[in-house]
């Protein structure tokens, strides 16, 4: 479904180059639930904003057969609309708003009424079990609630590929477990999920994990 080669993603630092991505080869089935791995500044978030179109990479990527490499920035905006649901490490709420207008937000971007956004929303906050949190502000939810509406909030377009930026980073073993198993039934209902992670035990819930090393990419 992704298919990457020899990818590489360098950063301009004042008058310096910085490589970051040195010729990445990754190939991730459809329907599979990976982890990426790799020593802080090895480039995970970088891979996973290239996979969902938020920067681009110098080389092959491919989604399901389509060629993204060619295109540009506001193409890759509708690819990610479409495809991909993404959980941010720091949840990127908006503090001010309630769990309802959070969660709406992607939807709000597109062709939907007032009525499908308030079904749609509701039935992603009950999948969650976070029916009671509807109206609070997110500034008032626990680590584990607010983990939950980021992935309601990913949910909420229903992509084909969940990325998840250390998604349980911040969170207690037993939060922990819970959010894994929800991404663990995602993935049973045919979710592509990729995690990356710096945690041993969220890498050994998928199936495959992918470490970054040198730019590079071995396999774990
Ligand atoms: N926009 C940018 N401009 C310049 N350098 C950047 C930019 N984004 C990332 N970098 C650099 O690229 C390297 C890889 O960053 P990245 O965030 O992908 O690492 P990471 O493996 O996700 O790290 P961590 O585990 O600490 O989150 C780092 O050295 C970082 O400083």
């Amino acid at each position: 479904m992704i298919k990457m080669v020899d990818l590489h993603k360098s950063y301009r630092v004042g008058t310096e180059e910085v490589k970051v991505l040195k010729g990445i080869d990754l190939e991730i089935k459809q329907g599979s639930m990976v982890a990426i791995m790799g020593r802080s500044g090895s480039g995970k978030s970088t891979l996973l904003n290239i996979i969902s179109g938020l920067e681009k990479g110098n080389g092959r990527y491919t989604f399901k057969d389509q060629n993204l490499s060619d295109k540009s920035l506001n193409e890759l905006a509708d690819f990610r609309r479409k495809h991909i649901g993404f959980v941010l490490q720091n949840c990127a709420m908006c503090d001010s708003k309630n769990v309802f207008d959070n969660v709406a937000l992607p939807l709000r971007y597109g062709k939907y009424n007032e009525i499908e956004i308030q079904n749609r929303v509701e039935k992603a906050l009950e999948a969650m079990e976070l029916s009671g949190t509807l109206h609070k502000t997110v500034d008032m939810l626990s680590g584990g609630e607010l983990q939950r509406v980021a992935i309601a909030r990913a949910l909420i377009h229903n992509p084909e590929v969940i990325l998840a930026d250390e998604p349980t980073g911040s969170l207690d073993e037993q939060t922990e477990q819970t959010i894994l198993s929800i991404f663990k039934q995602l993935h049973r209902e045919g979710k592509t999920i990729i995690i990356v992670t710096h945690d041993r035990q969220v890498a050994d819930a998928c199936e495959e994990t992918f470490c970054i090393r040198d730019g590079k990419i071995r396999s774990d």
